[in-house]
């Protein structure tokens, strides 16, 4: 399968979806199941992230070579995961773009801690080699202001060191709905963790007291249902599961920014049902979305799509992920007639659009966000989207959940 053609359509009803597990939950998980191998995990994500995670982990050879492709969480989370585990050789490399993602932050602060990883190429970036060390100091000191990927990868292990783990965070803190999750995560299964203020503490803990742990689907990967269900006409409505409302992912925050485009979210059971229930009239949004990145590149196109204006802010993190986010959303809507602005940490939709006649091809930067945040302006008119295979990074049944949806979903 390479690129995908989306004919203009509407939404068909439905039977609703099922979304697998969220990525970053499970990705939280296996790690944790590898340090406790008691640990019993439910609804994990099918994603490629997940399944890169649980290949590397299950390595019985202490000297072995990983690729973890485009898996941020996955080089990150690894990182710390053999960098503490006595014994270990091992050479950490990923995708092209991988080699481009900043691991300094991460790798100086282990090598505080008493690791010893270095560099097999550029300086501050994968490949690494990790050989694996004993850590008996518990203080570090990391910068939070770039990704909090390289924080959640110290939690992570800091249960299973000696003497626990103090981890003081410097400066601004990017992304922190992801830490929070990482302490939920930790307390749920009954390791001692707190987070005040600037500090993280961990406690050294041998034995789980929970060892089952139910993941949530993705929100994430529920946002691209949100966007649907904005450009449909009212009373559309789709269900979508497993979800609940005191969520540990920060991409829940989808339940009120969609009420701006007249989106209501019920909750039933372990299900949610988007519906939209007004046409709102609003011309302009502002958001910052520090705590929610993920979903910038699907809300600015449900933007364009509504006709809506917007300026999205607290995005610097979006340069480092799987493309430079900002300028591959530039570049593609203003194949649309757009005038978009960016800057290093905003972006601007600055008018609307007529929708064309003719189809109008994606490129998706090897981001899956890319090909999924743009799928649903295929309500407005015909796309292509190319190298569509992307979205197995994260959600793999996109493709066929949307053609679930609507009819025309045709493989080029
Ligand atoms: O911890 C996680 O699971 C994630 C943290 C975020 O990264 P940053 O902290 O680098 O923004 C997010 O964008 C990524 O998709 C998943
Ligand atoms: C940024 C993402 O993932 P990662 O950083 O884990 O590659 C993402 O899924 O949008």
């Amino acid at each position: 399968m390479n690129d995908i053609l989306l004919n203009k359509n509407e939404l068909k009803n439905n039977q609703g979806i099922i979304i697998s597990g969220s990525k970053s939950e499970t990705n939280r998980l296996l790690l944790l199941q590898a340090i406790y191998p008691n640990l019993n995990i439910e609804n994990a994500s099918n994603s490629d992230d997940s399944e890169v995670m649980r290949n590397a982990l299950q390595l019985v050879d202490n000297s072995s070579e990983i690729n973890v492709h485009h898996a941020g969480t996955a080089m990150r989370f690894l990182t710390s995961y053999f960098a503490v585990k006595e014994g270990a050789e091992v050479v950490i490399s990923g995708s092209e773009r991988m080699h481009e993602r900043p691991i300094k932050i991460l790798v100086d602060s282990l090598n505080q801690l008493g690791s010893n990883i270095s560099y097999l190429n550029k300086e501050g970036f994968p490949p690494i080699k990790i050989i694996g060390k004993k850590i008996k100091n518990n203080k570090v000191l990391i910068d939070a202001n770039v990704s909090s990927q390289y924080i959640t990868s110290l939690m992570l292990v800091g249960s299973s060191l000696p003497n626990g783990l103090e981890i003081q965070l410097k400066g601004s803190i990017t992304s922190i709905p992801y830490i929070k999750m990482t302490l939920s995560v930790l307390q749920s299964l009954g390791i001692k963790a707190e987070f005040n203020d600037k500090t993280i503490r961990i406690s050294k803990t041998e034995k789980l007291t929970n060892d089952t742990f139910v993941v949530e689907s993705d929100w994430s990967s529920a946002s691209y249902y949100y966007s649907l269900i904005a450009l449909s006409k009212i009373d559309t409505q789709i269900t979508l599961g497993y979800f609940k409302q005191n969520s540990l992912q920060g991409d829940a925050v989808l339940t009120e920014i969609y009420q701006n485009f007249g989106i209501q979210t019920i909750f039933t059971d372990n299900k949610i049902i988007l519906k939209k229930v007004e046409n709102l009239s609003i011309k302009n949004i502002n958001l910052n979305l520090n705590n929610a990145p993920d979903i910038a590149q699907t809300i600015i196109v449900t933007c364009l799509g509504l006709g809506i204006t917007c300026n999205l802010t607290g995005l610097h993190t979006l340069k480092i992920k799987e493309t430079d986010r900002l300028q591959a959303l530039k570049n593609e809507l203003e194949k649309f007639g757009a005038s978009v602005s960016i800057s290093a940490d905003s972006i601007q939709l600055n008018n609307s659009i007529d929708f064309k006649k003719e189809s109008v091809s994606i490129e998706t930067y090897q981001d899956h966000r890319m090909a999924m945040s743009f799928a649903p302006l295929a309500l407005k008119q015909s796309l292509i989207i190319k190298n569509a295979h992307v979205v197995s990074k994260s959600y793999p049944d996109f493709w066929n959940h949307l053609k679930s949806l609507n009819t025309s979903t045709k493989y080029l």
